[in-house]
């Protein structure tokens, strides 16, 4: 995958203003020739981003925009058919690989998932049948070795910005995809929310797009601004812009990538404020944020960003849905116990240098 084609132009003033850690890919190489001098950058970058933002945005990574297009379209043409066509492809329990049905039909209590989900999680099996869907298993696992790559770029990046060897955390992720390995590649669709006025109750709206522009051309990131009111909203609220697509969480591996087609509801929790916050949409790139696992090895050095998306409270945004692609990164996983009572205990042994945790031990909920 070879960079350098500039898919950002306003990031350099965004950059000036310092409201947001944008971080350029060009001409890095490929992940197993990176250039060196772009390594040592972006580590150091990351350095600086993570412990005061928790996240940063990628620009420049590789990955176009035309490939993420179609694989929504993908998704889109997936999620029309009958549900018991779709049985077919619920994700099997040991690999969490094909659709999760569950996410889509979990709004019973208090927490509504509102969303469709496709996970990839190894490049090795097909368990997807092509028929109703010609194209889609070749183009979706061609994206997921997409990401794969650019996790495994960032994972030298990373290494690098905690004075590791460069090539230390991506060995320990060498087996990402392969099934043996918790990273997965997660598409989204979060359906239009409409609202029945009568009933007064929040339905999903029918699938009604393939692709959307972004709202707005203009970069938009303020967090800053307090747009959707949603600072002191508790989960399981009613009202629109306060309802949840997905609630408050940390994501539990190395780090997250996550492509978004638009504007709708991403929000974060800075690193030491107890604020939700907008993130807007920075067309054309990725938002990166560290999981559980990086916080625990780096002692929170690089602290594992709270996140959710809320149903976004503007019509124009909240009738069209969205669509997001999530890459999981995930270490290998060297000792896996299962303990009853529905907790797993997975301890990851990582020999880090002396000033990080050698061992990390964390539960998966
Ligand atoms: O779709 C998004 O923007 C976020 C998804 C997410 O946070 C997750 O699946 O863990
Ligand atoms: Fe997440």
């Amino acid at each position: 995958m070879l960079r350098g084609k500039s898919v950002v132009e306003d990031s350099d003033t965004l950059l000036a203003k310092g409201l947001i850690p944008i971080i350029d890919l060009a001409h890095c190489g490929t992940e197993e020739h990176p250039v060196k001098s772009v390594v040592n950058r972006v580590g150091l970058q990351l350095q600086k981003a993570l412990p005061e933002k928790g996240f940063a945005l990628l620009v420049n990574h590789g990955i176009l925009e035309e490939k993420l297009k179609v694989a929504w379209q993908h998704l889109d043409n997936f999620c029309s058919l009958s549900s018991d066509v779709k049985e077919h492809y619920i994700n099997n329990i040991e690999g969490y690989h094909g659709y999760n049905q569950n996410e889509e039909e979990n709004s019973e209590g208090e927490h509504h998932e509102l969303r469709y989900a496709f996970n990839i999680t190894t490049l090795k099996i097909s368990n997807v049948h092509e028929d109703p869907l010609p194209g889609f298993e070749e183009h979706i696992n061609e994206l997921a070795h997409d990401f794969k790559l650019l996790a495994g770029f960032i994972l030298q990046s990373l290494a690098v910005s905690l004075d590791l060897n460069q090539s230390f955390l991506y060995e320990k992720h060498c087996h990402m995809l392969s099934g043996d390995n918790e990273s997965k590649l997660c598409l989204l669709y979060y359906p239009p929310i409409l609202e029945d006025n009568e009933k007064n109750e929040l339905f999903k709206g029918r699938l009604q797009y393939t692709y959307q522009k972004c709202a707005s051309d203009t970069p938009d990131f303020r967090p800053e601004s307090d747009c959707y009111k949603t600072s002191d909203v508790s989960e399981g609220a009613t009202a629109l812009g306060q309802q949840l697509y997905s609630s408050g969480h940390i994501d539990y591996g190395t780090f997250t990538l996550l492509a978004q087609d638009s504007e709708g509801g991403l929000e974060v929790k800075l690193p030491g404020s107890e604020k939700w916050q907008r993130v807007g949409h920075l067309p054309g790139s990725i938002f990166i944020n560290a999981g559980e696992m990086l916080s625990i090895w780096t002692e929170n050095r690089y602290p594992a960003l709270s996140h959710r998306v809320i149903i976004p409270e503007q019509e124009h945004l909240r009738v069209r849905g969205r669509h997001s692609i999530a890459f999981f990164c995930h270490p290998e996983s060297f000792d896996f116990v299962v303990l009853n009572l529905n907790v797993f205990t997975i301890v990851y042994r990582l020999q880090i240098n002396p000033n990080l945790s050698e061992k990390a031990e964390f539960f998966v909920r």
